[in-house]
């Protein structure tokens, strides 16, 4: 064994740890049985590379940023790790929430609309009650407090309807402070290209200092940057980058790398 081992050169060693961790499931990233049984009944086995480091960076209760293109599987690496620890919230808090625990903050209505149905689906298959409400500049300011009464475990929307609710006192600033514990940016590269950013700084004051912010982005931009300034608490900064990306070469020097199969990612 010791001879096979000293065989191989030291980049073996570490890419054969490597593809050992490509081949994590699920289950060893920590994942709630109810989830990974849901996931299967979607036909979802093996989690994508971006999914393999945030879940559990977010269970651990880490801020997050993560940087990969579109179609890398963002939405399940935040929603995934999001319920599970809701799941565990519900079934252990007693004190009488006065606001979401949780705000899913988006660019656009059908942004909002598709993160929801996946809520709606995922916590069916999963059997278990939490209440997901969908705000967008539809819903009629006099359904704002009808809406929210409950009041919801999540709450999907655009930056600007939680800041109207916030200006007519439909989420009272002190209820957010109370029960906000997750506050996820999702397609952050637009959020203040789409005009978002006052709407932004209503909210932030209220923000309370536990409360884990998780902040996924297709692209680093400046935009980015401001918002994670604006928004998160020391995070660890994820960026996945295809091997032979051009943006391989403006990866700074001081930045830690891990090869994941094609993949570089940048801690
Ligand atoms: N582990 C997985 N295995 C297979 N398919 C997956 C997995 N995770 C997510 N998907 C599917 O991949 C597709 C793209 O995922 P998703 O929309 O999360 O990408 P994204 O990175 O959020 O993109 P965008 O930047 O547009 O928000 C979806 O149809 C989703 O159901």
């Amino acid at each position: 064994m010791s001879s096979l081992m000293e065989n191989l050169s030291k980049k073996e060693v570490e890419e054969e740890e490597e593809d050992e961790d490509d081949e994590k499931t699920f289950e060893e990233l920590g994942l709630d049985s109810r989830l990974i049984r849901a996931l299967i009944k979607k036909d979802i086995s093996k989690p994508t590379p971006i999914q393999r480091v945030a879940i559990p960076l977010i269970l651990e209760g880490k801020d997050v940023v993560a940087q990969a293109k579109t179609g890398s599987g963002k939405t399940y690496a935040y929603l995934l790790p999001l319920l599970q620890k809701l799941f565990a919230d519900s079934s252990s808090t007693t004190i009488k929430k006065t606001a979401p625990n949780a705000f899913i903050l988006v660019p656009t209505r059908e942004l909002s609309q598709q993160v929801y149905s996946e809520l709606k689906s995922l916590l069916e298959l999963c059997r278990v009650q939490l209440k997901v409400v969908q705000l967008t500049s539809n819903t009629h300011a006099s359904d704002l407090r009808a809406t929210l009464a409950g009041p919801p475990d999540i709450l999907v929307s655009t930056p600007a309807c939680i800041s109207t609710c916030i200006s007519k006192n439909v989420l009272p600033t002190k209820s957010i402070q109370d029960s906000l514990s997750i506050l996820v940016l999702d397609e952050a590269d637009l959020l203040l290209s789409y005009g978002y950013e006052d709407d932004l700084k209503a909210l932030t004051p209220h923000i309370p200092r536990r409360c884990q912010c998780l902040l996924m982005s297709a692209t680093l931009s400046a935009d980015v940057e401001k918002l994670k300034k604006l928004v998160l608490h020391n995070p660890v900064s994820l960026t996945l980058t295809e091997v032979g990306d051009k943006k391989d070469e403006i990866i700074p020097s001081n930045v830690q790398q891990f090869r994941v199969r094609k993949f570089y990612l940048v801690v």
